[in-house]
């Protein structure tokens, strides 16, 4: 039988994950989400058919599978007001970046399968990357669930230690917009060269896009597909030795590791220890 999913707060996370699984072929009557806002309410329910609640614990209370995507600041209150609807044959996925598995099984204050997520908007394409972690209430095939649930929108990675999922968000869950932000300073750049922003646009992501596929299909060190570019005395040299002049190791590291801290900060808010 389809599992009933609730997905708990509307928002860019929870689009990107239902409408890539209403476009794999997931039942529309299969999906329940909640809003605060009524004509949010309205225009999914309009436009992707699935049903909309005002009400979360109405909705944990119809639910197979609930998930959890409202930000982090705001999850300890929504799930500790559904928590007395919470059945100990459900499981719970949170997309929550910095929050831990012990902090979402305080708050839902039952022993229930937790699924602990860092998914990115890609996922709306079929293209998603996701990071997981389990508590030791999931089962062998809830967890096969979960991870046929993220490879009907992208690619999923079963990580075994908590602490990982600090890396994870920043390798995956908030890179693309690093990858955005690249995008945007290219397509500037080829303003100020006199291209037009649309032709821009074009050339600049398909280059990224082929790219990426060449990463992920050839097996090549990165480097030699680098260095497969770059000409003697030719135009890539000139490019890279710019980047290495502003040294893009440190710009990259220091703002990855700005990502995974900010993470860590926010598993501390809300700690055991914190909240004693
Ligand atoms: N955006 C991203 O790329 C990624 C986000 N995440 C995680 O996903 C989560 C959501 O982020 P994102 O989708 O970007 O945020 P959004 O603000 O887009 O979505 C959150 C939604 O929650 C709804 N909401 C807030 N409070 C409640 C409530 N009490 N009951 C029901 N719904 C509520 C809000 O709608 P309304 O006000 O109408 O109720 C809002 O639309 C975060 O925890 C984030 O860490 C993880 C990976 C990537
Ligand atoms: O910026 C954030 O906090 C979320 C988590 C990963 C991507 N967006």
């Amino acid at each position: 039988m389809t599992p009933s999913i609730a997905f708990i707060g509307v928002g860019n996370m929870a689009r990107a994950i239902f409408s890539g699984l209403l476009a794999s072929g997931y039942p529309a009557e299969k999906i329940i989400g909640t809003s605060r806002t009524p004509e949010k309410r309205d225009y999914y329910h309009d436009h992707y058919g699935i049903a909309m609640l005002a009400e979360n614990e109405l909705a944990v209370s119809q639910a197979d599978v609930v998930v959890l995507c409202v930000k982090p600041a705001q999850m300890q209150s929504v799930v500790e007001d559904f928590a007395a609807q919470v059945r100990e044959d459900q499981l719970f996925i949170s997309v929550a970046a910095g929050i831990e598995l012990e902090a979402l099984s305080r708050w839902l204050n039952t022993d229930v399968a937790v699924v602990r997520s860092m998914p990115n908007t890609p996922s709306q394409l079929g293209a998603g990357m996701t990071g997981l972690i389990a508590n030791h209430h999931t089962s062998a095939e809830q967890k096969s669930w979960v991870s046929e649930l993220f490879s009907s929108i992208g690619h999923s990675v079963w990580v075994e230690e908590e602490e990982h999922m600090h890396t994870v968000t920043s390798l995956s869950g908030s890179a693309p917009a690093y990858f955005f932000r690249f995008l945007e300073a290219m397509v500037k750049s080829a303003a100020a060269q006199g291209l037009d922003e649309k032709t821009s646009r074009e050339l600049a992501s398909y280059a990224m896009l082929g790219a990426a596929r060449m990463v992920i299909e050839l097996d090549e060190p990165i480097a030699q597909l680098r260095k497969n570019i770059t000409s003697p005395k030719g135009t890539t040299e000139q490019a890279l030795l710019s980047f290495e002049a502003s040294d893009i190791d440190t710009i990259v590291a220091d703002a990855m590791t700005a990502c995974s801290n900010r993470s860590k900060e926010m598993a501390n808010d809300f700690s055991v220890q914190k909240n004693k």
